[in-house]
């Protein structure tokens, strides 16, 4: 019997791992989950810490997702071909590195598009090919990206067999370096399609082709964003592993602040957490754009529109509509299907906010362990100014934001670990104004933003897209 995911909705019929992969979105507009967790004992957690310890991240992240996926054959080769030096330029590929003794940094930005993307997309690519293989079909994946997704996409799908990328991005809101990174790609089945618009209108169209049952099945579509279960599963991993190596470092307490926009990264460290991993709290960082922060900190939840978007130094979080918020909330409401459906699917269309304060499940969050706070740009400066000066480390706007609430919401004994998301060279400009000099580097992306490019500029319009894809 295959494991099973339901939709937050409860609309879609049950299904396998497989199949979720190449379907994404629920039919019926919800989010995949798995119908339960399954459950990491004390024990558990040793043997996991062992395997880590001696046989390396791969090994870690093949047991974990064994948890999970029970319908790919191949699933522990896939997984050690991936976690490895070829794709990961450090060979524990996810290390906890220390800033003090309370406050750690956990590097996850070492794969081929220098961000945390590529932790959960280097496999996605091999998922996808894989099953594709399997079953004679081809996708067409369609995304949306706010700088990162997107390159991290495209690297891991670029030449793969009977795989199609169709990424929308915001129109001139991502930094020249990310702007370089997707545009010169030149590999026929990568189409870059700029939006005029923001993420939240690039991620709105990938949901409206999504809702278009037909048009998804007669053109095959599939996502990479955060929506598809497959990306959430893969960033679990990454928390079972920071967890274990605080617990080796000594620590006791240990929390994680994580930079959240669409709610990706810190799902998955809830999902660690539900699944038995004991981390004190999560503390959920977002930069100007709070919609996350402050409906963590008061039950109210509303959306914001473009206009109100704020561009701001931390671009790759400015987002305003949260997708994977939907699974929590899921969670929070014990499965409560048709509510889910009736706050996301009816009220956050028809008003664009919902209240849970007054609910009686809004105390569980805080035993899930959900603090928030938000950053400035003149924080993220002062935070990478301090890493710099104090700890000879430099950090990226995003980090920047995990390591401003960190420090400003860190409890006595309690140790922290901050999501380390990018590589400080992909925001320029940020590092340039905070500390006066270029961030380091790579070789191999020497001179990219001199490349020639490829992209295609369209209006926010759905019929647009839909005839791009059509006419490919
Ligand atoms: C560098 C970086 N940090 C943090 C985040 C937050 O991740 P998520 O939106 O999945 O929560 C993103 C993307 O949003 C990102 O690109
Ligand atoms: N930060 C992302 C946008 C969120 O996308 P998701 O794929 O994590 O849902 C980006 O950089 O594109």
């Amino acid at each position: 019997m295959s494991a099973q995911y339901v939709s937050t909705r409860g609309l879609a019929p049950a299904r396998s791992f497989s199949e979720i992969l190449l379907e994404g979105l629920a039919p019926d507009g919800g989010l995949y989950l798995p119908q339960e967790y399954p459950q990491l004992t004390a024990a558990d957690l040793d043997r996991l810490g062992g395997i880590l310890r001696e046989e390396g991240y791969a090994a870690l992240a093949s047991q974990v997702l064994a948890l999970f996926i029970d319908d790919v054959p191949e699933l522990d080769a896939l997984v050690r071909d991936t976690y490895t030096t070829d794709n990961f330029a450090d060979p524990a590929i996810a290390p906890v590195t220390w800033l003090s003794p309370e406050l750690g940094l956990a590097e996850l930005s070492h794969g081929p598009t220098l961000a945390f993307k590529d932790m959960a997309m280097q496999l996605l690519g091999a998922f996808f090919e894989d099953a594709l293989s399997r079953r004679g079909e081809t996708l067409t994946i369609l995304g949306a990206t706010s700088g990162d997704t997107g390159s991290a996409a495209e690297y891991a799908m670029r030449g793969r067999a009977g795989i199609e990328v169709f990424m929308l991005s915001p129109h001139g809101r991502m930094t020249q370096f990310q702007q370089a990174q997707m545009f010169s790609l030149m590999e026929e089945n990568i189409h870059n399609i700029a939006v005029e618009g923001v993420f939240d209108d690039c991620q709105d169209l990938v949901k409206a082709v999504s809702a278009d049952l037909d048009f998804k099945r007669r053109h095959r579509i599939g996502t990479v964003n955060s929506i598809n279960w497959a990306r959430m599963v893969a960033q679990v991993v990454y928390y079972v592993a920071t967890w274990l190596q605080a617990r080796d470092a000594g620590a006791d307490r240990i929390s994680v602040a994580v930079p959240t926009g669409n709610f990706g990264n810190i799902c998955a460290a809830h999902v660690a957490r539900r699944m038995g991993v004991p981390f004190e709290r999560l503390l959920l960082a977002t930069n100007e754009n709070n919609v996350l922060a402050e409906f963590f900190e008061t039950g109210h939840y509303r959306i914001r529109s473009g206009a109100e978007t704020h561009q701001t130094s931390s671009p790759s979080m400015d987002i305003s509509k949260a997708s994977n918020l939907e699974r929590y909330v899921a969670d929070l409401l014990d499965r409560d299907t048709e509510r889910v459906a009736d706050l996301f699917g009816r009220q956050l269309r028809e008003t664009g906010e919902f209240d849970l304060s007054a609910d009686s499940a809004w105390a569980r969050v805080r035993e899930d362990g959900f603090v928030a706070g938000s950053s400035s740009h003149a924080d993220r400066l002062a935070a990478i100014q301090w890493a710099w000066s104090e700890h000879d480390r430099m950090i990226d706007p995003h980090t920047a934001d995990a390591i401003t609430v960190a420090r400003r919401l860190q409890l006595p004994g309690e140790t922290i670990v901050a999501m380390e998301t990018a590589q400080p060279v992909k925001f320029g400009e940020t590092i340039r104004e905070a500390l006066d000099r270029d961030p380091v580097r790579p070789a191999a992306y020497e001179g990219i933003e001199e490349l020639p490019r490829r992209v295609q500029v369209i209006d926010n319009d759905l019929a647009k897209l839909t005839a791009l894809i059509e006419n490919r």
